[in-house]
């Protein structure tokens, strides 16, 4: 029984424990309900209840007050006639007729005189008392006496108290009981839903954010229209806006989280600055690269990095200058030396721009920075390249021009002169023929050596090529100086050479021209020096010769050139050639390059190094460009319809034709005549055209890109060879001068250079044709560095167009 007792009391446990939770949860409002409505509807009640049992207590007064009013109308006349007869008996049977009505409790008949008859008894407490006289009317009224009749009230009273008992008790209980059902209905339908949706926002978090609340009530229109209705869809809106805000968040700290392991683990360092310049955060490559860790530098200023040996003003004129770019314009780029933690220098890259919030206001500095030093390495070797003859470590051709402009520039400021010599050794080809190239190699040290002890440190020796030498002798203060000079060197020459374990005498001869008594003009100083050199070398061997105005008549030949190439066009002395340009890897063809040949009947065939100066000069190269491209696309037109083939045409550009300002139309005019595609047109233009940096060029290359022609730098690394620049124009294509590929078998230097242009030129998106191949072995090696192009002797020399197509139809049948 226990058990079973027991057992019931655990099953009905919980159900008591949540009834009673419910009550507890749902009590406050519906007891608090309760008592409002009991005190209400207690007062109302009571106060009718008052209201009404006065009236009920007027009316059973009114009503004793009538019976009484009615005893006097019905007894007045009997009881007075009972008394005028003396009727004793009459008289009793009347007042106890009287006394036996409802509520009459007392008589009293005063009978004049002075007798008195009293029936009943006194009654206690309130009473209502009624008296009127008995009067015996006959022929005049006489006044027998007066009775007074008393009703006790004690009967309604009860009846009163009675009648209050039960209306308080069934008000009690009517009142209790709706009060129940209005909790019960009130609960059923408001409280509970209150109850689940404090229960529902009380349980709220992240978690539950995709729950919607749902009350358990049908879902008709009136619910959904009702406050409970309003307030679920109100939290259910909230929830909504809660959940895509949280789903914003994530995504934006997602974003964020990505945004910066991108900028942590970016190949570029990158600092982070406030408004004051003061760092804020670095990357790991910054770590990486300075060996500074985040504590280092949190806090400093970027200009602490910079190079130690830039003293700390010059650091903070840099940053100031960066500072007030940055303000201006929006950005800085340029090339810093800075320094690691352990001193060693390095170049960098940087690029510093300001961070903005969305009010465009500043909120700080990115500082990125590349590591360069690299591309610094072989451009400094590159341009040293450019500008030094690698036997002999002499500056070169352009080099020393650039020095003989500065001298002339410095000469016209302080009114002194400036020597030109050139020097050319005799017999050279002679020596270089019968005791070998390194005998010749060697004298040429030798000779540069010599040259260089007879002048003073601000004069200037460079090797032209070949054994020709230029000597600048700038701030002379008259002619004879540099005859002296020149003596000095010839001197120098007296004493044999050793070559080849001989002693060789070998001599020289000098040309001098003055600035700026035989010309106020660095290239016209040279030609002078040139044609008085040749003079001295018809002196006879080991002399100098002083330019003379008679001399120019040698330049007589450069005149008739000029007048040859001026009617050449007229009587088609012109000619295309065409070398093909081949894929390393699948030794198939790509294009061909157009070289310009002229047959003239007096000089016979002229090359192109020999005539193009000249015709740059006399500006002759316009139209004569014009009617290349003309030809070349013709041409490469003709081949496709040939082989079925698209195969490219190269034509080069010089710097004279390329900034005509009808070039771009031209060139245009030329593709829309032959109907040859524009990608299929090459123009390789020299690399130091580029070097101008002037807006036009840069614009007419962007034309020319948009237009899909494919562009070229031509002899890359025979100018300043600055890869940098590379960058800000649109170049599909780089060509490695022949120089370098000539000797990249036995050169270690020329070797790497080429590897390191070809990397180079790569990590711009550059293609890369390798000039001058001439042996197989060659072609191993630039398979090897992934050169994409050659050209060269190897695959074929430049043909005239008809060899061309010949050779087309063999390469293609060699091929398949
Ligand atoms: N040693 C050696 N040389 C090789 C080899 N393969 C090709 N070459 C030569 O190298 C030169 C390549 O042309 P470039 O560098 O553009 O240099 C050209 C180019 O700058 C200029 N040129 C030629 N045709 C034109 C033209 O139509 N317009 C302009 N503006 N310049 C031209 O004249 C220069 C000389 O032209 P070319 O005498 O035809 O000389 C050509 C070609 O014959 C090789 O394996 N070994």
């Amino acid at each position: 029984m226990s058990d079973t007792s027991q057992g019931g009391l655990v099953t009905e446990m919980p159900d008591i424990t949540t009834r009673l939770k419910r009550i507890r949860t749902a009590s406050p409002l519906s007891i608090r309900l309760l008592a409002w409505i009991l005190l209400f509807s207690s007062a109302f009640t009571l106060l009718a209840s008052c209201i009404q049992i006065y009236s009920d207590y007027r009316q059973d007064l009114n009503k004793i007050q009538q019976r009484l009013d009615v005893i006097e109308a019905g007894y007045s006349s009997s009881l007075a006639r009972s008394l005028w007869a003396l009727d004793q008996k009459s008289l009793q049977t009347q007042m106890e007729g009287i006394l036996s009505l409802p509520d009459i409790d007392h008589l009293r008949l005063r009978i004049e005189p002075d007798s008195e008859l009293v029936m009943g008894q006194s009654p206690r407490g309130d009473v209502l008392s009624h008296s009127f006289d008995l009067v015996y009317r006959d022929d005049e009224p006489f006044n027998l006496g007066r009775i007074t009749i008393t009703a006790g009230l004690e009967r309604v009273y009860q009846d009163l108290r009675h009648r209050v008992g039960v209306i308080i008790a069934t008000q009690f209980f009517t009142i209790f009981f709706i009060s129940i059902l209005i909790l019960w209905i009130f609960r059923h339908l408001v409280t509970r839903h209150l109850t689940a949706m404090a229960g529902y926002t009380r349980d709220l978090s992240l978690k539950t954010l995709s729950r919607p609340l749902k009350l358990e009530r049908p879902d008709t229109p009136g619910n959904r229209r009702d406050e409970l209705g309003l307030v679920t869809d109100a939290i259910n809106e909230m929830r909504e806006r809660l959940n895509e805000d949280v789903a914003r968040r994530e995504r934006d700290a997602a974003d964020i989280l990505k945004f910066s392991q991108a900028i942590e683990q970016s190949p570029s360092s990158v600092l982070i600055c406030d408004r004051q310049w003061h760092i804020e955060y670095a990357n790991q490559k910054f770590s990486q690269l300075t060996g500074y860790t985040q504590d280092d530098i949190i806090g400093k200023h970027p200009s602490a990095l910079v190079d130690q040996s830039m003293n700390s003003r010059e650091a903070w004129h840099l940053w100031q200058a960066i500072r007030l770019q940055v303000k201006r314009v929006g950005v800085w780029q340029g090339e810093v030396n800075s320094v690691r933690r352990n001193g060693e220098r390095y170049w960098e890259q940087l690029v510093v721009t300001p961070i903005k919030d969305s009010n465009s206001d500043t909120t700080g500095y990115l500082i990125l920075g590349e590591d360069i030093s690299i591309r610094k390495r072989y451009e400094q070797q590159l341009l040293r390249q450019a500008n030094y003859d690698v036997l002999t470590g002499l500056p070169n051709r352009m080099l020393a021009l650039d020095r003989l402009k500065l001298a002339i520039a410095q000469a016209r400021r302080d009114e002194t002169q400036v020597g030109v010599m050139f020097l050319d050794l005799d017999n050279f080809k002679h020596i270089n023929d019968t005791l070998g190239h390194d005998a010749g190699d060697t004298l040429l040290i030798e000779a540069s050596k010599r040259v260089s002890s007879c002048l003073r440190g601000t004069s200037t020796v460079a090797r032209l090529g070949g054994d020709e030498f230029l000597v600048v002798l700038p701030g002379l203060s008259g002619p004879d100086a540099a005859c002296q000079v020149a003596d000095r060197i010839l001197k120098t020459f007296s004493t044999p050479f050793m070559l080849g374990g001989q002693e060789v005498f070998v001599t020289t001869s000098i040309g001098i021209a003055t600035f700026p008594q035989d010309s106020d003009n660095s290239g016209t100083l040279l030609q002078h020096a040139d044609a008085a050199m040749y003079e001295a070398k018809h002196k006879g061997k080991s002399a100098y010769s002083r330019f003379t105005p008679e001399m120019t008549e040698i330049s007589h030949e450069r005149l008739q050139m000029e007048s040859y190439m001026r009617k050449a066009m007229e009587l088609g002395e012109f000619e295309l050639y065409f070398q093909p340009i081949i894929d390393t890897h699948s030794g198939k063809l790509v294009s061909a390059e157009a070289l310009l040949r002229w047959n003239n009947l007096a000089l016979g065939m002229v090359m192109p190094d020999r005539f193009i100066p000249l015709a740059e000069e006399t500006g002759l190269i316009i139209p004569i460009g014009e009617w290349v491209i003309q030809e070349a696309c013709k041409a490469a037109r003709n081949w496709q319809t040939l082989t079925g083939n698209p195969i490219g045409v190269a034509v080069n550009v010089s710097p004279r034709q390329f900034r005509d300002p009808g070039f771009t139309d031209a060139v245009m005019r030329a593709l829309d005549a032959s109907g040859l595609s524009a990608e299929l047109l090459e123009l390789e233009i020299t690399e130091r055209l580029i070097l101008d940096n002037s807006i036009e060029t840069a614009d007419i290359l962007r034309k020319l890109d948009r237009s899909g022609i494919r562009l070229t730098v031509d002899d890359f690394g025979t100018g300043y060879s600055a890869l940098s620049y590379l960058k800000s124009y649109p170049f599909d294509t780089l060509k490695i001068d022949k120089s370098f590929i000539q000797d990249v078998l036995t050169e270690n230097d020329d070797a790497s250079l080429v590897r390191a242009i070809i990397t180079m030129a790569h990590s711009l998106g550059l293609k890369v044709v390798a000039e001058g191949v001439e042996a197989e072995a060659q072609t191993h090696f630039l398979k090897e560095e992934h050169c994409d192009y050659s050209q060269g002797y190897f695959y074929s020399t430049p043909l005239p167009e008809q060899d061309f197509i010949q050779w087309l139809d063999t390469n293609e049948r060699a091929s398949t």
